[in-house]
């Protein structure tokens, strides 16, 4: 199946650079037909190329990018950038063709050059580890509003500069697109950018050529294990971004033994938080109050410093992620009192103060697909989230559990073609946390759909068996399921499609909304 591409922020006044300067400067080998003066752009999908770009062929895992240099060509590529193999298979394509032995690892050098993005970068964030950094990059972006900075930020759910938004493929994007982003972000006058780095992005060299200002370790799970064969393994690439060649100061969640690790073992200067009040950490986190739709949060840190606010989201873990975001950015050199401050103050559209003793002080902050609620006034209490990992399941359940006297029950399923292994643990958590358990089909790609409800199936019967568990294939069907389980103060997560609007069934992306599907599942039985 060929890579249907996607459109990537590109800058709107790009920058004309010289080609041969480029092939001089990076010391790259050139054959067959003369390169072009100029250079304005830089891509690896030929679906993606525009006129100018330099177009790079590299070796995927089913397709070799080289066969596609002539449709490259025919988009207005300049070049093409390719390997020895490369070269011999773009021989004819009718493009100068530039050589590296791996161009992979030339790429993020490369678009920083054609993009110009080290000259006066914005301040660079990057949030990684196994959940939560969707959540603690919007975070982030939220807190910076708030306080008046313009920023843009990239995550598995969307790239967003202001109102420009595009859905994302890739939780981080590759090189050329990240590059090509931050231009045209510095068009936008952002001035500060928010990535969220996937262990993937580290290891597949994505966030080449940036220096991250700060970065942030939220924790590290069990998840990827199909990509990296040991858990050490998985750490290992996570720890590269807490490296002086790519960070000047981390701020790390030491709540698990990684963390811990992390903070011993980076390069950089780090600062620790955790939520135990006895962890060896320079900066606690104490809940002050759990709600369905509210969490409040005090944040301790050197020198008594003390701030107190909440989020408008489910979970103490929600917290641990704002004070996260909180931390990174006193290490970006905020002031605490001045987000306290920014934090503690209502605005109206044009940004004056107003006095209103209907505000709730806080985080102002929309993520979609993560624990968001569904339901309204009546009816259970229903949740979209994006877990599709044990440590997210047993996170969000607990939290559950804490706001919530009724009965809970847990929608889910697993992806296909993804880390078998955590799919027992999966069910085993969701049996022992929920009441009663529906498990359907989520993404299941080019795998059995039935197989991997069977393994969920298994996992849950194993730890609970005497646990009610329905098992529905079609997902609207399952929701129905687990509408008619539920009643008044009861309690419904569906972990797993969060923000998504497609079903991956065989190569195919059918369309499918759960939140847009729940709401009119509610809408039926008259509970909105
Ligand atoms: C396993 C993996 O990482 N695959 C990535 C890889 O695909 P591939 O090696 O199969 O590429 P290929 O299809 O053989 O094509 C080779 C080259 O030809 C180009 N091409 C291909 C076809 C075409 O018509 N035109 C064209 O130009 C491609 O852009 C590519 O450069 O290169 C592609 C182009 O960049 C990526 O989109 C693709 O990510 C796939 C979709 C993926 O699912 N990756 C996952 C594992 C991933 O990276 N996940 C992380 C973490 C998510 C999390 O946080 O949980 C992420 O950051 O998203
Ligand atoms: N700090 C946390 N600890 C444990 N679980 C969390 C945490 N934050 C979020 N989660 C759970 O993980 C899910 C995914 O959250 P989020 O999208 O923020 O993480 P992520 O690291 O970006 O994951 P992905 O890369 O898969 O998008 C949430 O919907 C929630 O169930």
């Amino acid at each position: 199946m060929a890579d249907r591409g996607s459109s990537a922020l590109r800058p709107e006044h790009p920058i004309e650079r010289s080609l041969p300067h480029l092939v001089e400067e990076f010391g790259l080998e050139q054959r067959g037909l003369p390169v072009s003066e100029v250079v304005s752009g830089i891509t690896l999908s030929s679906h993606d190329v525009v006129p100018g770009d330099l177009y790079v062929g590299l070796a995927g895992k089913r397709h070799h990018g080289a066969r596609f240099a002539e449709a490259a060509r025919e988009a207005g590529a300049v070049a093409i950038l390719t390997d020895d193999e490369g070269a011999e298979i773009a021989a004819d394509a009718g493009l100068p063709i530039i050589v590296t032995p791996e161009p992979r690892l030339a790429l993020g050098e490369l678009a920083a050059w054609i993009y110009r993005t080290r000259e006066e970068p914005p301040t660079m964030f990057g949030v990684t580890g196994t959940n939560g950094k969707t959540s603690v990059a919007y975070l982030l972006e939220a807190i910076l509003r708030q306080l008046g900075v313009v920023a843009g930020i990239s995550t598995t759910a969307e790239r967003r500069i202001g109102d420009e938004v595009i859905v994302s493929k890739l939780t981080t994007p590759e090189a050329t697109e990240i590059h090509a982003m931050l231009a045209r972000m510095r068009e936008a006058d952002v001035r500060s950018v928010v990535l969220e780095v996937s262990a993937q992005a580290i290891t597949q060299h994505r966030v080449d050529g940036i220096v991250f200002d700060v970065v942030g370790f939220t924790n590290l799970t069990h998840d990827h294990l199909d990509d990296y064969e040991t858990m050490d393994v998985y750490y290992a690439a996570k720890r590269e971004l807490f490296q002086p060649d790519r960070a000047r100061r981390g701020v790390v969640m030491v709540d698990g033994d990684w963390g811990g690790r992390l903070a011993q073992e980076s390069r950089i200067p780090i600062t620790t938080i955790a939520t135990d009040p006895a962890a060896d950490a320079e900066w606690t986190l104490t809940i002050d109050e759990e709600r369905p739709e509210r969490t409040t949060f005090t944040l301790r840190g050197p020198d008594h410093r003390t701030l107190t606010t909440s989020v408008p989201l489910l979970g103490a873990y929600m917290a641990a992620n704002a004070a996260l975001a909180i931390v990174m950015l006193v290490e970006s050199g905020f002031d605490l009192d001045a987000i306290a401050h920014a934090l503690n103050i209502a605005h109206d559209a044009e940004g004056t103060e107003i006095h209103d003793d209907g505000f709730v002080a806080g985080i102002d902050v929309y993520i979609p697909g993560r624990a968001e609620k569904v339901s309204g006034e009546s009816g259970p209490i229903v949740y979209i989230d994006y877990g599709h990992s044990p440590d997210a399941f047993t996170s969000t359940l607990e939290s559950i559990r804490r706001v919530s006297d009724g009965r809970v029950i847990m929608l889910f399923g697993a992806d296909g073609d993804r880390d078998p292994s955590k799919r027992e643990e999966m069910g085993a958590i969701a049996a022992r946390l929920a009441d009663a358990v529906v498990v359907t089909d989520f993404h299941p790609r080019f795998e059995d759909p039935a197989s991997i409800r069977a393994a969920l199936i298994a996992g849950a019967k194993r730890a609970v068996p005497d646990r009610e568990i329905h098992e529905v294939p079609d997902p609207r069907a399952a929701f129905r399921t687990a509408l008619s389980l539920a009643g008044e103060g009861d309690v419904i997560l569906y972990a797993g499609p969060g923000h998504e609007d497609y079903h991956e069934v065989a190569g195919e992306r059918i369309p499918y909304s759960a939140r847009d599907d729940a709401r009119s599942a509610l809408h039926e039985h008259g509970w909105l």
